[in-house]
């Protein structure tokens, strides 16, 4: 082990030492004093000292959530999977689905098709769905649906309450929906997420089924679970297809010249527009599954029963906010749909111009959708296409060709994640910035999530995510750059925080932003690149419209003093109703940042 460096440390609080208050004192996140499960000490060592078990405070954060996954991987592990060494849980799922094919082809149908629905809540252009149904209508057998709740998968993903709410909301409108086509939706709780497979085979046998059909989600265990279903049906005599449906393009498909796959978004997105020239038949809608026989209705009486279940015990909601969420954020593909239309016919020409200011409303606020899948992104970006004056995607229009550009970011987060598949494992896009020192201070991260850290423009974003579950994106980046670069804090706080906060949380683009915030991520902005809040706040809510909006502390602060009241004379007025003064010093911030950053990377690289 490298030994650790004594890192420079200059106060962030810009505070003497003997005049801080109480409030300004910094308390550890996590207790340094309990032995970790895998530290052989049994008393608290120096974070510096080389025996400092580094997975210790990640544990008691909760970032590594050793319940359902391993200590934090190693470095050597990361190196193992970029050179090749070790397969890549994607190419683990596609290799079984390739080996398994011709044995998965003999098999003959059976009493009906099964399609399991996940990430993917829709009826229309749902391409494992429009298979499965496409299957039964050929074998003039019946479609069965399936969606299985798991309490643990919602723990392990860190889904928030409003998600799991949106969920439950969306499988009521879809199992109404599918209904009309005499297809029933069983909706069944499997309390052990690792039992799921075996519910699913189990439930194949029940009904004689021999096809089970679904779409392939990205996420590590996710693409382990599918290798594993792979092999386990057929030893069962049962055919499961997992398919791509989620993104445009599938993972893998994009290549530099050299054969590898892109780390920058640029390239990339130039080759996804090619991808997507030379093939456009992946912009084409799949075909709605049609009716069932109608004996189905009576055959499987007992499967139209089934009810949706409430929230888990974990992830329920009040009353207000259950309200609250389904008044915002109304469930469904027609609210998908309806959404969409409306963004494209009276929002998208403006949107170029308007996406970056959070008070604008310019976006489509779809995004949601896109994350349960009640809309499929293959849609938005047809329809999108549709009502430009040219079927080139980077062409024509440029609100509509920038929306187009901000889906394949969706994409590019996807790809990345089936690649390098250690940004799942809570190892950091660049892995050599394991070392920097973060740090785990109550205190501030309290402040920061309940948007009263003094910076106006990161509490009313702050306070607009604990209010309607969702960001602007611009202030997404805001608040992550504060968290890693102002703070300090372990940047994957934020990102847990976000997935259990988000409506719309998506592992692939939090982690995709979040790794872009702390210069940990794919991107190639080096980290001595620090957003400065003010200035931040001055160029994109040049008003203080957004500010206003959600702190009505600052509400009657005139001009430019509403971006840092208590640095433009307008401190007594805040101060009289109730809003914090800053609690760092930003220029300081950024020179302890950049030290730390330096002497993390140092440290691993040395
Ligand atoms: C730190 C951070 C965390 C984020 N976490 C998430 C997340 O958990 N889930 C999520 O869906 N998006 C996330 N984003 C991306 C982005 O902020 C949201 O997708 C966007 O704000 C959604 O609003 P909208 O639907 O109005 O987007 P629009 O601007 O209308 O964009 C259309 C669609 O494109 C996609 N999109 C837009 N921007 C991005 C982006 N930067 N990365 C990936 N996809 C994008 C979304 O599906 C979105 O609905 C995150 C960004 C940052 C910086």
């Amino acid at each position: 082990m490298t030994p650790k460096r004594k890192l420079p440390y200059t106060d962030p609080t810009g505070i003497a030492p003997n005049k801080r208050s109480a409030r300004s004192k910094p308390v550890v996140l996590v207790d340094d004093t309990i032995p970790t499960l895998n530290s052989k000490s049994t008393g608290p060592v120096e974070r510096n000292s080389p025996e400092f078990d580094h997975s210790r405070p990640e544990e008691r954060a909760g970032i590594v959530q050793r319940t359902f996954y391993p200590p934090e991987m190693s470095n050597e592990r990361c190196a193992q999977y970029n050179a090749n060494e070790i397969p890549r849980p994607i190419e683990e799922l596609e290799g079984a689905i390739a080996s398994t094919a011709q044995s998965r082809a003999k098999i003959t149908t059976g009493n009906a098709v099964v399609f399991w629905f996940k990430r993917d809540l829709r009826i229309r252009d749902n391409k494992g769905l429009s298979l499965a149904g496409k299957k039964a209508r050929e074998a003039g057998i019946p479609l069965l649906c399936v969606f299985v709740v798991s309490p643990q998968d919602y723990q392990a993903h860190l889904t928030s309450p409003a998600r799991v709410d949106f969920e439950l909301r969306t499988l009521a409108i879809l199992k109404r929906d599918l209904a009309e086509l005499d297809v029933p939706l069983v909706v069944e709780t499997i309390v052990k997420r690792k039992k799921v497979p075996e519910y699913l085979t189990g439930l194949c046998e029940e009904l004689g089924a021999r096809h089970l059909f679904c779409n392939i989600e990205y996420e590590v265990d996710e693409l382990r679970r599918e290798t594993l279903l792979t092999k386990r049906c057929l030893e069962k005599d049962i055919d499961f297809s997992a398919v791509h449906d989620d993104v445009v393009v599938a993972p893998g498909r994009l290549k530099t010249g050299t054969g590898n796959q892109y780390a920058v978004y640029s390239p990339w997105f130039r080759s996804w527009i090619r991808h997507v020239h030379e093939n456009p038949e992946l912009l084409d809608e799949w075909e709605t599954p049609g009716k069932n026989p109608p004996s189905a209705r009576d055959k499987y009486e007992h499967l139209f029963d089934n009810h949706i279940p409430p929230a888990p015990e974990n992830k329920k909601l009040g009353d207000e906010e259950k309200e609250r969420f389904a008044h915002l954020w109304p469930a469904g593909e027609h609210e998908a749909m309806g959404r969409l239309s409306k963004f494209l016919n009276e929002k998208i020409g403006r949107y170029q111009a308007g996406r970056n200011f959070p008070a604008s409303n310019s976006t489509a606020l779809i995004s949601v959708h896109h994350s349960a899948g009640t809309l499929a992104a293959r849609m938005s970006v047809r329809e999108a296409r549709n009502v430009n004056n040219t079927k080139k995607l980077d062409g024509g229009n440029p609100g509509i060709a920038g929306w187009i550009s901000e889906i394949a970011w969706r994409d590019f987060y996807k790809h990345v994640l089936a690649h390098w598949p250690y940004v799942c494992m809570n190892k950091p896009f660049k892995y050599e910035y394991t070392s920097i020192e973060w740090e785990y201070n109550d205190d501030h991260f309290d402040k920061w999530r309940n948007g009263q850290t003094g910076f106006p423009i990161v509490d009313a974003a702050m306070r607009q995510l604990n209010h309607m579950a969702y960001m602007h994106n611009r202030c997404r980046m805001i608040v992550a750059s504060f968290l890693a670069k102002d703070l300090l804090l372990d940047w994957r706080l934020g990102e847990k925080y976000f997935m259990e906060h988000l409506i719309d949380g998506d592992f692939a683009s939090n982690n995709g932003g979040w790794g872009f915030s702390a210069s940990t991520g794919v991107d190639p902005q080096p980290y001595f690149r620090i957003f400065n809040p003010l200035l931040q706040s001055e160029k994109f809510d040049a008003d203080g419209e957004y500010i206003r909006k959600w702190v009505p502390e600052l509400r009657d602060v005139k001009g430019k003093a509403i971006h840092d009241p208590y640095g433009r004379g307008e401190g007594k007025l805040a101060a009289k109703n109730g809003y914090p003064k800053p609690v760092v010093d930003h220029k300081i911030c950024r020179e302890r940042a950049l030290a730390r950053y330096k002497a993390g990377i140092g440290r691993d690289t040395a």
